[in-house]
């Protein structure tokens, strides 16, 4: 058996750039790209990207070299995603939403050879760039390289803006496939792409994702959402974002269309409905709120809508789910290729009744097809936790999807992984039927007379409240138990500023839902939560908040003892 060699023919490296030149051959006139009345069919994004790639190494980008990109969801920042790497280099697309001091930060650390730049976003690019050459920041005295800025006009609408010497037309236009090929992939563990963690918890790092991990990721994850061929797949994420969860290279996989669109307002989403029959789109969370906000009336055609990012609440699940969207719920994160974990349907749980359909829904699921394993852990003894829907530890991660480490950051990398798992920092439990619950992320949970109180489930039973549109609950000090629950709520738009919902009822609300000592013991109402780049509820600011707000009343002790715990003592609170 072992004398039968690895061969050209029999062993090639797993990449998702495979995906196009197949999409090209099998679905050459079906159209790729639609953006405003701009499109393309996949023969044309297969030689532009083949333009792209070759214009790219005629600049000297070679292998390793980083490519950045700051751009909305456009047809040039989805090209990149096949151009870059064919080119031997690693993308790495920048979150649109940081200021220029972070993307300086991005840029001193990843130094790229080349910044691509939509026109919507020249200025935080050059304001980010004169920092690096300044050291303006007080971010460090080593001054990276400047890498060459090449401006994206918009392909639909040119607008002329300029910056430096480069557009991106100009630069597909003059790329030689048959001078610079693209170059192959000799590894399947080379890097393909850099993503910078949102930073909710930490400062950003940078995730270097391989060729392999790409590739499996976006085959299991099609596969678990059950794609089928030719799906029309609106950019509502971004694709900044793990690289839109792999479905940059996915939708090219199923030779599906990719409906462009610049920024998820309700009216461009509704609007994509309506003119492209959209059939798949992902969405954390928040994003519900805008399509609920704005639908008058069921949607003619089913979505099928693939969410994460977040917790997403039962309640919310079920009120967009009334509108016609057909939900599958999937958890991630930057370190591991995107989603990680998915809430697989089981048939027998059609027949129960709605509530209960969205509240089994919300839990995180099972591992991706093409995870080795996903397990709760106690970090302590690394022994998994009973499958009892209550023991909480860490979620750890086993297999290809798991990031190559964090760029430049030894330490760190080495902080990540224990005993063969990557650790995710997330707290939950594994129900008796082995699904998994993310009950919260360890740095959220509260401790409160010793007991530990998951926010996420306080705001799940928030979210339940008829005129609550938002809700995070975070830990606020209190003299007796240590931490208590404090909640900001957001309320929907009709009961907002009409006085209808007091403090006092929101937590007589919570009283009957819950273990008295999980009930918040403020209520602080706002007009919306304060969100984070890649729309995370901004809970660091949250718990500064909560932590110079005052009780009220003096909360009267109860004897830590009484309280039954719920529990088993986390281990992840020593690193509190
Ligand atoms: N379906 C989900 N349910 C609950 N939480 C989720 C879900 N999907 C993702 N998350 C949360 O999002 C986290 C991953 O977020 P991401 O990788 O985008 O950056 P970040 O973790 O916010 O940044 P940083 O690591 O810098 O704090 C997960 O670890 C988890 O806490």
């Amino acid at each position: 058996m072992d004398s039968l060699p690895k061969r050209d023919a029999n062993y090639v490296p797993l990449s998702p750039i495979t995906f196009l030149h197949r999409a090209a051959s099998v679905y050459a006139d079906h159209t790729s790209v639609v953006y405003g009345a701009t499109s393309f069919t996949w023969r044309q994004t297969h030689h532009r990207c083949l333009r792209l790639a070759a214009a790219l190494q005629a600049l000297a980008v070679s292998k390793n070299d980083v490519v950045s990109v700051i751009a909305p969801n456009t047809p040039a920042l989805y090209e990149m995603h096949f151009a870059v790497p064919m080119a031997g280099a690693v993308l790495n697309a920048i979150n649109t939403r940081l200021d220029a001091a972070n993307v300086a930060a991005i840029v001193r650390h990843a130094e790229p050879k080349v910044l691509f730049v939509d026109y919507q976003f020249i200025r935080v690019a050059t304001d980010a760039l004169k920092t690096v050459m300044g050291g303006g920041d007080g971010g460090g005295e080593v001054r990276a390289p400047l890498p060459l800025l090449v401006v994206i006009d918009d392909v639909d609408k040119p607008t002329g803006a300029r910056v430096g010497e480069l557009e991106y037309e100009q630069l597909v236009a003059r790329g030689d496939p048959a001078r610079y090929p693209p170059r192959p992939v000799e590894d399947e563990w080379d890097a393909v792409a850099l993503n910078y963690t949102s930073g909710t918890t930490s400062a950003p790092k940078g995730v270097v994702y391989s060729h392999r991990g790409a590739y499996l990721n976006t085959m299991g994850l099609l596969l678990q959402w059950g794609v089928g061929h030719e799906p029309v797949y609106l950019w509502s994420l971004p694709m900044f974002h793990c690289n839109g969860w792999t479905f940059t290279w996915g939708v090219a996989a199923r030779g599906g269309t990719n409906v462009c669109i610049r920024a998820p307002t309700a009216d461009a989403m509704y609007a994509a409905f309506a003119t492209h029959g959209v059939t798949h789109m992902c969405a954390a969370p928040v994003l519900f709120n805008i399509l609920l906000d704005a639908c008058r009336e069921p949607l003619r055609r089913p979505v099928e809508v693939l969410t994460g990012g977040a917790p997403p609440p039962a309640a919310l699940l079920e009120r967009v789910e009334r509108l016609g969207f057909h939900v599958t719920h999937a958890y991630g994160m930057t370190e591991a290729t995107g989603v990680v974990m998915v809430c697989e349907w089981r048939e027998q749980w059609d027949a129960l009744p709605p509530s209960e359909r969205a509240r089994l829904k919300a839990r995180q699921g099972v591992s991706a097809l093409t995870l080795a394993d996903a397990d709760v852990k106690d970090l302590k003894t690394m022994e998994s936790v009973p499958r009892d829907g209550a023991t909480m530890g860490e979620v750890v991660l086993r297999g290809s999807n798991v990031m190559k480490g964090y760029f430049k950051n030894p330490r760190a990398t080495a902080d990540a992984f224990r005993d063969g798992w990557f650790l995710t920092g997330d707290v939950g439990v594994v129900h008796p039927d082995g699904y998994v619950e993310i009950k919260d992320r360890s740095k959220d949970v509260i401790i409160s007379g010793g007991e530990n109180i998951s926010s996420v489930e306080v705001e799940a039973a928030l979210y339940q409240h008829p005129a609550v549109r938002e809700a995070a609950v975070v830990a606020m000090p209190h003299p007796h138990w240590g931490e208590t629950p404090c909640a900001f709520v957001a309320l929907k738009r009709e009961f907002a500023g009409a006085g209808e919902v007091s403090e006092q009822e929101v937590v007589s609300f919570c009283r009957n839902r819950m273990a008295h000592y999980m009930v918040p013991r403020k209520v602080v109402f706002v007009d919306e939560l304060p969100k984070n780049s890649t729309g995370k509820v901004q809970k660091l600011a949250l718990r500064d908040m909560a932590r110079r707000l005052r009780l009220r009343a003096p909360d009267k002790a109860r004897p830590v003892a009484a309280a039954p715990a719920r529990h088993a003592p986390l281990t992840q609170t020593a690193r509190l």
